[in-house]
């Protein structure tokens, strides 16, 4: 699957898909607030919050199939509808409709390639690409749900896009299916493509994806990348110790910085293993009197970011 540009499109370089202040209120409900985020070229990007946060809103208005109220957006450095041949560009998949559950896999991908243009010789390279070669000649309608998302990522990927924009692809899909995924899209960007996908299942999306936008009521709340949100929220040791400011010099004076003063006496730590912490402890002479690592449950914390107000949480999922 190698790089290449899109017919109709620019290669600049600005990001894959870029929005800029999108907005969108059907009747009293305002599904996209001011959103503004972008998608880096070879990025996996997870577009994650909870239900009726607004990601499908989002979507579609990046895929040109809702008019958005106010704000902009651009695939390839294109506005959506300005793309020449969509299909080789961006391939989606929205929801887990559309097949015909009396047609066989292979019989469905033919009418989508014979509409896109695509020749059928491309129908079985996808077949292969998503693991359904030995499932072609089966109705789409006795295909497992797992099986069923696969063809429809196959069908995205009838024009070889660039991009691959997938609404809640894990969602209903078994831990197996989901590790599939992983992988696929993994190969997929390591090939200098790019993915948007959407997941209200934050912890099994934070798995799959190496950037993360972060909504919650239809506005943002974070966005970044995820080695960089799981640095901010890493494990950390908690140590009671006899002497807790010397302790602190001590530490910082050998690169560990990130260290709090806790209420009851103990300090926490990030960024450092307890051999490390027991030797600094042991040069400067503070008596370590117990270590506890506390682990960070990044899900805890994606879920505190979307329960509340608009607002990215301290370290530990509490929003402040
Ligand atoms: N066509 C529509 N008409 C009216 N309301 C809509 C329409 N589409 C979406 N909404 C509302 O907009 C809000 C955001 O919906 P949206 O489907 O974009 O959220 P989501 O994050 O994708 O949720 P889910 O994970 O449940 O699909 C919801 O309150 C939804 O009911």
């Amino acid at each position: 699957m190698p790089a290449t540009r899109a017919p109709g499109t620019r290669r600049t370089s600005r990001a894959a898909i870029e929005a800029h202040g999108l907005s969108k209120q059907f009747k009293s409900v305002r599904a996209v607030s001011d959103l503004s985020f972008n998608v880096p070229h070879g990025s996996i990007t997870g577009l994650l919050g909870p239900r009726g946060s607004g990601k499908t809103t989002t979507l579609r208005m990046l895929l040109g199939l809702v008019r958005p109220d106010t704000g902009t957006s651009t695939v390839l450095g294109l506005p959506f509808g300005a793309i020449a041949e969509p299909a080789r560009a961006v391939g989606a998949m929205l929801g887990s409709r559309g097949l015909h559950p009396n047609r066989t896999a292979r019989g469905h991908l033919r009418v989508y390639a014979s509409a896109i243009g695509v020749p059928d010789d491309r129908v079985r390279q996808v077949l292969h690409l998503v693991g359904l070669t030995g499932a072609a000649g089966r109705k789409t309608g006795t295909l497992s749900l797992g099986m069923r998302r696969r063809l429809l990522l196959a069908t995205a990927l009838l024009g070889d896009p660039q991009v691959l924009v997938l609404d809640e692809p894990c969602s209903g899909i078994d831990p197996e299916g989901i590790a599939w995924l992983r992988e696929f899209l993994a190969g997929f960007a390591g090939a200098g493509r790019t993915a948007l996908i959407s997941s209200h299942l934050l912890h099994e999306g934070a798995q799959m994806i190496d950037r993360l936008v972060v909504v919650n009521r239809g506005a943002l709340v974070h966005q970044g990348p995820m080695e960089q949100f799981r640095a901010r929220h890493r494990a950390r040791l908690v140590v009671a110790c006899s002497d807790p400011v010397r302790l602190a010099t001590a530490l910082a004076a050998a690169g560990i910085t990130d260290v709090r003063h806790r209420a009851d006496g103990r300090v926490s730590v990030a960024g450092s293993d307890s051999a490390t912490l027991g030797r600094i402890a042991s040069n400067c002479d503070v008596t370590v009197f117990g270590a506890a690592t506390e682990l960070v449950d990044l899900e805890r914390v994606l879920v505190a970011m979307t329960s509340g107000p608009c607002t990215d949480p301290g370290p530990h999922g509490v929003v402040p």
